[in-house]
């Protein structure tokens, strides 16, 4: 096939291209956010149950039980941990912290705990505890003593470093806080707010996990779509994601129910994802809750006002000045200077509530956009269905598809009419071989991780939101991350346990696009539409460069000859960075590199002769003077 390229640009690259969509789908808590300890808080948990102490265990003959404090940390945490010892204790007696499935212990890193510890009933014992992370087999790899005052019968924070003597061989390690049993026999002890956290991402407090941070950043992502997804909606009104509840001091936030089966610490919160934002260079595209909740209710328009308040007041937390109410809540919070703010999506796949949107649009976006004229409003209804006004300037489609769906319909936005809508793909992923049962399990055809018939999918699909790049402004894989240990999605972009991260043939072709992106596009000769082999054209100023990307979404190699326009000056050689691997092959735990990117030089003269190799993403450089 040849190929033959433009030398005039059909219109810019969007520097939004490329980014993530990120929700708590066991990808915040035991994620992303670094906390190694799992209920640190208690939060959200039936006291006296035994799933209050879901991921603590007690050790020697203590008991342990999860109490509501008659006086507690705070009124956003009214459990409290309590330790009592037998007066018949000896040796060790506390309790340990499983971490979410695992801790890892690294040597070289400075682990910081704390904890809030009080006597119910003043004492005149003043019992050293200490502070350890241990094996799940007993062996110590860090200790500290910390000691318990008898008389402090109100909430005291206790700071510790942890600094390992050893790597452990695995992550069944624990947090343990011990009291030498027979100096403490007969105490009761309550503790509250826990925390452990490992060295972080550019050294952020309360911040991210490096591992999985490192791994988002070398995407190059220009945004960052917070906070879901689903997990913005709840399960009902009262449950759903409020910012208000997830910023201020730790032991201020009551977490929530998630949307996803499991309880949201909030201790990735607004403010975190900012600063997160900023710390990769990334733009948030902020949801506000819109009306409508999973369990299918939409707020009657008469009932809309104060949460139209409620988002009104998480955009000014975010750009306000700190003159107004929650800029100034910011600024006590550390931080005067405004975010960067520009795009806010309204709600969430509201086409489950279509016909209650176009009140909930109306006034969301009424209100909003009369506040913040210098903001964009982004839509989750389908596209002009139903019609809403005023009329959105934006729309987020997502799509959730077989791979097939994805080569088929790389020319999806070729046909949407230009009336000056633009467009967010703010959710798509490969996810199913089966057509007829996209969300069912391994067994029907679910990808527990993408293949390479999934990744050359996208990468075509991709070719196409580049090709109409001058109505699609912004596109995100979706989800973006997932604990092997507790998983609510698959498939996911990067997954990871407790030790590990593992990039998936879908991650790498994500950084392939997004690397290397370019800066305008150029027509060329249009792959046939329900063909096999796809590519797209792209012009970058700096270094300067044409950036041809191929997808080929079959096991046949595909011989393509690209004819360079006139008039550019290209060298005689440029470079290929080539995913490939066969249909089904897959990165995943037990093959976390089966498919990796290989970069390799290509000779350039009047054409560029490339051979596409089976089920394979390619991005070939080619340096111009
Ligand atoms: N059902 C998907 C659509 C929703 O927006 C996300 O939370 C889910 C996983 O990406």
């Amino acid at each position: 096939t040849t190929v033959a390229i433009s030398a005039t640009a059909s219109h810019p690259i969007p520097t939004t291209l490329y980014g993530q969509m990120f929700e708590d789908i066991n990808s915040g808590d035991g994620g992303l956010y670094a906390e190694l300890l799992q209920n640190r808080a208690f939060q959200q948990v039936a006291p006296n149950t035994t799933a209050a102490l879901n991921a603590w265990h007690a050790i020697g003959s203590a008991t342990i039980n999860v109490v509501a404090d008659p006086t507690p940390v705070s009124s956003a945490l009214p459990n409290a941990l309590q330790l009592r010892v037998p007066s018949s204790a000896s040796g060790a007696v506390g309790f340990g912290n499983e971490g979410y499935w695992g801790i890892k212990v690294d040597s070289t890193w400075t682990y910081n705990a704390s904890f809030y510890y009080r006597f119910p009933a003043a004492s005149a014992q003043k019992p050293t505890s200490t502070v350890s992370l241990v094996s799940s087999s007993g062996d110590t790899y860090a200790a500290a003593s910390v000691t318990l005052d008898g008389s402090q019968t109100t909430w005291k924070q206790v700071f510790v470093t942890l600094k390992p003597n050893a790597n452990a061989p695995n992550t069944a390690n624990n947090f343990a806080v011990t009291l030498d049993g027979a100096s403490a026999r007969g105490l009761t002890v309550n503790f509250a707010m826990f925390s452990l956290f490992p060295p972080t991402y550019k050294g952020r407090a309360n911040g991210m996990r490096i591992d999985v941070a490192t791994a988002l950043a070398e995407m190059n992502p220009s945004f960052f779509r917070l906070p879901g997804g689903n997990n913005l909606e709840g399960q009902s009104t009262a449950t759903r994601w409020q910012w208000n509840a997830t910023v201020g001091p730790l032991v201020d936030r009551p977490g929530r129910m998630g949307d996803w089966g499991y309880i949201n610490t909030d201790g990735l919160g607004l403010m975190e994802y900012l600063y997160w934002c900023e710390d990769v260079g990334m733009q948030p595209i902020m949801a506000v809750w819109a009306g409508y909740s999973l369990d299918g209710d939409s707020l009657p328009e008469n009932e809309l006002a104060p949460y139209i308040q409620q988002a009104a007041d998480q955009i000014e937390f975010v750009i306000g000045d700190t003159s107004t109410t929650y800029g100034a809540l910011r600024a006590s919070l550390g931080r005067a200077e405004p975010f960067n703010l520009t795009y806010i999506e309204v709600g969430n796949e509201d086409f489950f509530a279509s016909s209650s949107y176009i009140y909930r649009w109306r006034d969301f976006y009424g209100n909003l956009s009369a506040r913040y004229p210098q903001l964009q409003f982004i839509a989750t209804t389908y596209p002009f269905n139903p019609i809403l006004t005023p009329t959105p300037k934006h729309y987020d489609n997502h799509v959730y598809q077989t791979p097939h769906w994805f080569a088929s319909n790389s020319f999806f936005y070729d046909d949407y009419e230009r009336n000056g809508t633009t467009y967010f793909e703010g959710e798509y992923a490969s996810i199913s071989s089966n057509a007829s049962d996209l969300y069912g399990s391994a067994a029907t055809g679910r990808f527990l991780y993408p293949t390479m018939a999934a990744s050359t999918g996208e990468a075509a699909f991709m070719t196409g939101l580049e090709r109409n790049a001058d109505i699609v402004f912004a596109a995100s894989y979706a989800p973006l991350l997932q604990n092997i240990a507790s998983t609510q999605w698959t498939p996911d972009l990067v997954s990871y346990d407790a030790a590990t991260v593992y990039r998936s043939t879908s991650y790498y072709t994500q950084q392939l696009f997004s690397v290397n992106r370019g800066d305008e596009y150029l027509p060329s000769t249009l792959p046939a539409r329900n063909g096999t082999v796809f590519w797209s054209v792209t012009r970058r100023n700096s270094p300067s460069a044409i950036l041809i990307k191929v997808s080929n979404t079959v096991s046949t190699p595909a011989d393509l000859v690209f004819q360079l326009p006139l008039g550019i000056n290209a060298g005689s050689s440029g470079t290929a960075q080539v995913l490939q691997g066969s249909q089904n092959a897959s990165n995943t735990p037990s093959t976390p590199n089966a498919v990796t990117p290989v970069t390799f030089t290509i000779s350039v003269g009047r054409t560029v002769n490339y051979s596409a190799p089976g089920f394979s993403v390619s991005v070939l450089t080619v340096p111009i003077a």
